[in-house]
């Protein structure tokens, strides 16, 4: 597909996401009736379309509206594309810009426009982070760094690197997480890599695996994933020598790639149900990677960034709050019960332990930590809580 192609085939992609299609349904449901792209068309259009939701109101803004086409003019104006070459009107390409579409458009002049961030959110970002709510802003509105994880239980950092060298993978040693690699070259050779297959590495981003390296993980212990859905932290848990991990997810069906993703990690993980895991308990560790903003991780899912109200973040709040109290109960006298978001916002965060300690006067929170996506990660959240 020529360049113009790709973008005649996002604006059609983003037409029907902002119909209400999930993104990652339109880009597979494209693809599927498109087996004429190749696999670099693919990833060009995918590129297009999650580099427009990062960034939407301000692409809005320059390209004079919020229509798929507006949106990928505002995408050129932003990176200096030549739209007489992007929008020349040849075959497969989108038609050149009428008079009224070169007039339209201009730098984003609200700041939530600029910065990319919800108006109705704004204030609580910006009392959330301070000093730094702009800058993180403006970080959500580029891609994640790709991130691997070493799988501590077959190898090590430095042999992993040195053997995806040999596949042409170039890596570089997280600065503070012990187990993560950053991808410099080569991240589309990852999930045919002898290295993904053999199960020495996963693809997880570098906060997750700090959430999970601030356990104190101990050989005998049982620990509970209460909400694990694909299974990204029972993974890089289950990594731990002599630790037996359970998975649970209150969506079954979430957990379905666990067992395939266990063996080729040469771990165990048990996968069980809401029913089964009342006679299962009390754990050591129960860690509640909750359900939540996503606001930390908008990089990587952007179009959770429009998609969020106050309705839907009041209600996930109270959702996060109703797990914590159930997972207390399956927490052992001496366990930790660990609490997780991938989220920005203090009120999924400290305000939810604050909450927890106040509803339950026999804990206490021993330690929690809060990191942005300036830190070279997904920007997360975790407390410890014991009795
Ligand atoms: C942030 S995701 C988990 C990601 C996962 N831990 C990982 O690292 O790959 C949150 C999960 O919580 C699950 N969930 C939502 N409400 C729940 C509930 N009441 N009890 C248990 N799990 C729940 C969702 O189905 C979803 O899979």
């Amino acid at each position: 597909m020529t360049p113009a192609a790709r973008i005649q085939t996002a604006i059609e992609i983003l037409d029907t996401i902002l119909g209400g299609q999930p993104a990652e349904q339109a880009l597979t449901a494209w693809a599927r009736r498109s087996r004429f792209a190749g696999s670099k068309d693919r990833a060009a259009i995918r590129d297009h379309v999650f580099d427009v939701l990062r960034r939407r109101s301000s692409f809005a803004a320059l390209g004079g509206g919020n229509t798929g086409r507006q949106l990928m003019i505002g995408t050129c104006r932003a990176n200096g594309v030549s739209l007489d070459e992007a929008f020349s009107g040849g075959s497969y390409g989108p038609s050149p810009l009428e008079p009224s579409e070169q007039e339209a458009g201009a730098e984003a002049r609200d700041a939530t426009d600029r910065l990319d961030i919800p108006t109705w959110l704004w204030p609580a970002f910006q009392a959330d982070l301070g000093a730094k709510a702009d800058d993180v802003a403006l970080a959500l509105q580029n891609r994640a760094p790709v991130q691997l994880r070493v799988n501590i239980g077959k190898s090590d950092r430095g042999n992993v690197q040195k053997k995806l060298q040999d596949e042409g993978i170039e890596t570089v040693k997280h600065a503070t997480v012990k187990t993560a690699l950053n991808v410099l070259e080569g991240a589309r050779k990852i999930n045919n890599s002898a290295c993904f297959q053999e199960g020495l590495i996963e693809l997880q981003d570098a906060s997750s695996q700090a959430v999970v390296e601030a356990l104190s993980l101990k050989p005998g212990m049982r620990v509970l994933d209460y909400c694990a859905g694909g299974g990204g932290k029972a993974l890089a848990l289950s990594a731990h020598d002599g630790v037996t991990v359970v998975a649970h997810d209150i969506a079954p069906q979430r957990m379905k790639d666990i067992p395939k993703r266990a063996a080729r990690a040469g771990v165990e993980i048990q996968c069980v149900s809401t029913a089964d895991l009342v006679e299962m308990g009390p754990f050591d560790i129960v860690l509640v990677d909750a359900p939540c903003s996503g606001s930390g991780a908008w990089r990587r899912a952007p179009a959770g960034k429009w998609e969020l109200s106050q309705a839907r973040l009041d209600e996930l709040v109270a959702i996060q709050s109703q797990i914590l109290s159930q997972c207390a109960e399956l927490t052992s006298l001496e366990g930790v019960l660990a609490f997780a978001t991938c989220s920005l916002l203090d009120v999924e965060n400290t305000q939810q332990v604050e909450k927890f300690v106040s509803a339950h006067p026999t804990w206490t929170c021993t330690f929690s930590k809060a990191w942005t996506p300036l830190e070279d990660g997904d920007g997360f959240y975790t407390a410890h809580l014991t009795r």
